[in-house]
């Protein structure tokens, strides 16, 4: 598209850009041993400490000199002002004529919210009523399923925004579950999904939560009709499905469509995002499993790091500091991906959800203004529970020739009774950082073979590969204890980080234009395999492979 914005400067031609290119011509030569003993104290200086979370961010290739320069950079980007349009309710979603309000699903002060000159805190106050009076029916047993049990199970179907938050956040609060009901989670249109959940399960005890944003959705949709299928094969009369099933969505239309009551829907609107959703009517499958009051801690939590967001200077502000650090190693050093690493069994979902929030919201290549960006935007986010990468990754992430930077996510205070094991995990986590950082040099690496009982015959051989140059940068963040709170903290974090990057990046973080075209190939190629003749028309690779299938499956032989 042409360049229809002459008036934003291309993030590279920026003043604060061109003075960290020159700094880091400088820094990159450095290492944080270097730093470290040169300012033993550093953490002091690069830790931020906010209600139970900690982010110490002093094992970063920076000097005293690089975080006044990137903030400089955010606030040329016009962080600021672009934070302060996101939390009024501005249309900053602008390729899709959006506010940005998931903000305002746990604004717990209640200001006024205004979007197209309606406060939209009421609604959200019904609906949380809405959820909480449900809820409380199905956790104490008085909705009854159609035989006049007690719900036992409860299955969110949904993919997406509609499941990777909730299912994340369920499994971050296990030991706030009620203890007669469980939640399964069904994503997945592969069949062998739905099956393997539902055989566990009594119609008569489950209740089925269908979300979906658009309710269009046709994983979603084929899996909540196999869903009402294998219900009505024992409850038979269809008037029992309102028992039995709910529907969390934006589109009324749709979810009468499938049959659900409107009395049974929960609503939310469009200017929530699906990946920024779980603080809305999509978190119900998490009210049904902790209770109202327990979400409202987690809304509490949330909206406690908006206020710091907004209002911390941005040299002490915790999302600006992770997402401009994120921006050093992205832009400057060229690093493409980027490591989560939670040391908590009950967060082991988290960057699964993270990749989701980070890359459909900054895995773009061109400006909101429609120009083709000539710098690097979202990296890659991946990474999987601490100690078991540790057994699996880390060796490329210690000793490759890739750049990964990434965060330890560490919980202080442990839930289980297991305070040994806890203490070898944080061991663990820490050991990480350190080794990541320190590295150990040749001389190091030689003096710790011969204190060992190693046969020292083979050192020639080996001790090239022991060598540890070190210099990988990490954060750490601590959280005091895994609660709903603080896991609301958290989460915000994170999506302030991805926003505040999108804005120097200049992006829309709002839309996901990228996942259409795949979505309407499907619908073509599935008509494609039901017919009667052979498929000519994709290209030859797609057309073999459909032709192949549908040899094997044996359909379409003339
Ligand atoms: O909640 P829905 O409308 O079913 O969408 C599910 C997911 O699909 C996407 O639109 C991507 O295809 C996500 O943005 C969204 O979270």
């Amino acid at each position: 598209m042409a360049n229809t914005n002459k008036e934003k400067p291309s993030l590279t031609t920026l003043p604060a850009y061109k003075k960290l290119q020159k700094h880091f011509a400088q820094v990159s030569q450095l290492h944080m041993r270097r730093l470290f003993s040169v300012d033993p104290q550093r953490v002091n200086k690069y830790s931020i400490e906010y209600n139970g979370l900690f982010l110490d961010y002093s094992k970063n290739r920076i000097s005293h000199e690089t975080i006044p320069l990137l903030c400089e950079l955010a606030k040329e980007a016009d962080l600021e002002s672009w934070r302060e349009r996101m939390f009024s309710g501005e249309k900053i979603n602008n390729t899709e004529g959006r506010a940005v309000l998931h903000t305002a699903l746990r604004n717990r002060t209640n200001t006024p919210i205004m979007v197209d000159g309606e406060d939209i805190m009421p609604m959200i106050n019904s609906t949380i009523d809405k959820m909480d009076a449900f809820s409380e029916k199905v956790r104490k047993g008085s909705w009854k399923g159609y035989t006049g049990k007690k719900i036992t199970n409860i299955v969110n179907v949904g993919i997406g925004g509609s499941d990777l938050g909730p299912k994340m956040v369920y499994e971050a609060l296990t030991p706030y579950h009620h203890k007669r009901l469980s939640v399964n989670f069904i994503s997945n249109v592969d069949g062998a999904h739905i099956d393997q959940s539902l055989e566990k399960l009594n119609p008569e005890t489950t209740l089925f939560v269908i979300s979906s944003k658009t309710f269009t959705t046709q994983e979603t949709l084929t899996n909540a009709h196999v869903a009402r299928e294998w219900f009505l094969q024992s409850a038979v009369d269809e008037a029992h499905i309102s028992k039995h099933f709910v529907a969390v969505s934006t589109n009324r239309e749709g979810v009468i469509k499938f049959g659900i009551d409107p009395e049974n829907m929960f609503e939310f609107w469009d200017w929530v995002g699906g990946r920024y959703s779980l603080w809305s009517a999509i978190g119900l499958s998490v009210v049904l499993a902790v209770g109202m009051k327990k979400f409202k801690k987690m809304l509490s939590g949330a909206h406690s790091m908006d206020q710091h967001f907004r209002e911390a200077p941005l040299e002490q502000n915790m999302p600006v500091i992770l997402a401009m650090l994120g921006i050093w190693y992205n832009n400057f050093f060229e690093a493409e991906s980027y490591g989560i690493f939670p040391y908590d069994h009950y967060l082991r979902s988290l960057t699964m959800y993270l990749e989701q929030a980070d890359m459909e919201s900054n895995g773009k290549s061109v400006d909101r203004d429609g120009r083709k960006v000539d710098y690097a935007t979202g990296p890659i986010i991946w990474g999987m529970s601490g100690i078991n990468g540790q057994h699996a990754f880390y060796q490329s992430i210690h000793q490759g020739t890739k750049m990964i930077p990434s965060d330890f996510i560490v919980s202080m205070l442990t839930h289980s009774t297991h305070q040994d094991q806890h203490n070898i995990m944080f061991a663990n986590a820490l050991a990480q950082t350190e080794a990541l950082m320190r590295g150990r040099n040749f001389d190091e690496t030689l003096a710790d073979i011969k204190a060992s009982d190693a046969d020292l015959g083979d050192i020639e051989k080996r001790i090239h590969h022991m060598v540890f140059e070190g210099n990988h940068p990490t954060n750490t963040i601590l959280i005091r204890k895994l609660t709903p709170r603080t896991l609301g903290m958290l989460l915000a974090l994170y999506e302030h980080k991805i926003f505040v990057q999108g804005i120097v990046w200049n992006l829309n973080s709002f839309d996901q234009w990228g996942v259409e075209l795949g979505k309407q190939l499907t619908k073509t190629i599935l008509e494609d395999i039901d017919q009667p003749y052979e498929v000519r028309s994709h290209d030859g690779s797609t057309n073999t492979l459909i032709n192949y299938y549908r040899d094997v499956i044996g359909v379409g032989t003339e």
